[in-house]
């Protein structure tokens, strides 16, 4: 069975790919992106029209990705993504988003109209509630929608361990795709589809946190947990 983390764990976890096994933020970025647009394929139709919603940190990056790889894929997808953070790796991912004609919007207001699919990339484990103010209408939106809605990671405005907020609207996503290792407040997720993705974990590390991943099957990026 695998293991759900706390959320210093999954802190700990990601300091250590970066500063002991060397790896780069783009790197392990494209891979998580990558591995969640191929578990969307598994579960939507090709050709939805697809919302990605992007928060200011590594998740939002995730989601941009996540959307070029959609695109790739046959999705028609769109990107809100009403907070960007100056820094080269976000004006990277935006700009090759920009030139693979994939169009950034300017507001949520018709989510329910537009769309097949809200893909979810706000925040992700480094989140603490509650949320500031300048994101309630948006997660709010996302929160009452009718249209399914994937979560990256962990659905945004959830506790990373305790899990749904009783005190707000929150987000029911129909589909989770945990990444590196799923967090324990993935443990309330009743949604349709729980996907692990992040396949690039070296056995040492997952050893040493106890992580007891699934086997993925054959070359693929991404394994159903549900
Ligand atoms: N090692 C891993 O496991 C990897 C993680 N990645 C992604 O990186 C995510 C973690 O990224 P980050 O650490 O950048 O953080 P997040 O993307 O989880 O969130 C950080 C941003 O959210 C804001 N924020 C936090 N609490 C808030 C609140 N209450 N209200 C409003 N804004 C709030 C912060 O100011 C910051 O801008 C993971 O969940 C995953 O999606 C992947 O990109 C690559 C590999
Ligand atoms: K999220």
């Amino acid at each position: 069975m695998v293991r759900y983390l706390n959320q210093k764990e999954a802190i700990d976890v990601d300091v250590e790919l970066f500063n002991e096994y060397k790896f780069s933020v783009d790197q392990l970025m494209e891979l998580a992106g990558l591995s969640c647009a191929s578990a969307i394929a598994k579960c939507y139709p090709p050709g939805g029209r697809v919302l990605v919603v992007c928060g200011p940190g590594n998740n939002g990056g995730d989601g941009l990705v996540c959307a070029r790889h959609l695109k790739l894929f046959g999705y028609c997808p769109r990107i809100y993504y009403p907070k960007r953070t100056d820094k080269e790796l976000y004006r990277n991912l935006t700009h090759q988003c920009l030139r693979m004609d994939i169009p950034f919007v300017e507001d949520f207001q018709k989510m329910d109209d537009e769309f097949d699919l809200i893909v979810d990339a706000l925040f992700g484990f480094s989140f603490r509630p509650p949320v500031r103010p300048e994101f309630s209408p948006l997660l709010e939106a996302v929160a009452q929608t009718r249209v399914p809605v994937c979560s990256i990671d962990i659905p945004s405005g959830w506790d990373v361990e305790a899990g749904k907020p009783c005190n707000t609207p929150a987000i029911s996503p129909d589909m989770l795709v945990s990444l590196t290792a799923p967090k324990k407040c993935a443990l309330k997720f009743e949604g349709s589809h729980h996907y692990l993705g992040g396949r690039f974990v070296p056995e040492s590390l997952a050893k040493k946190y106890d992580l007891q991943l699934p086997e993925y099957p054959g070359t693929e990026c991404c394994v159903s947990l549900k």
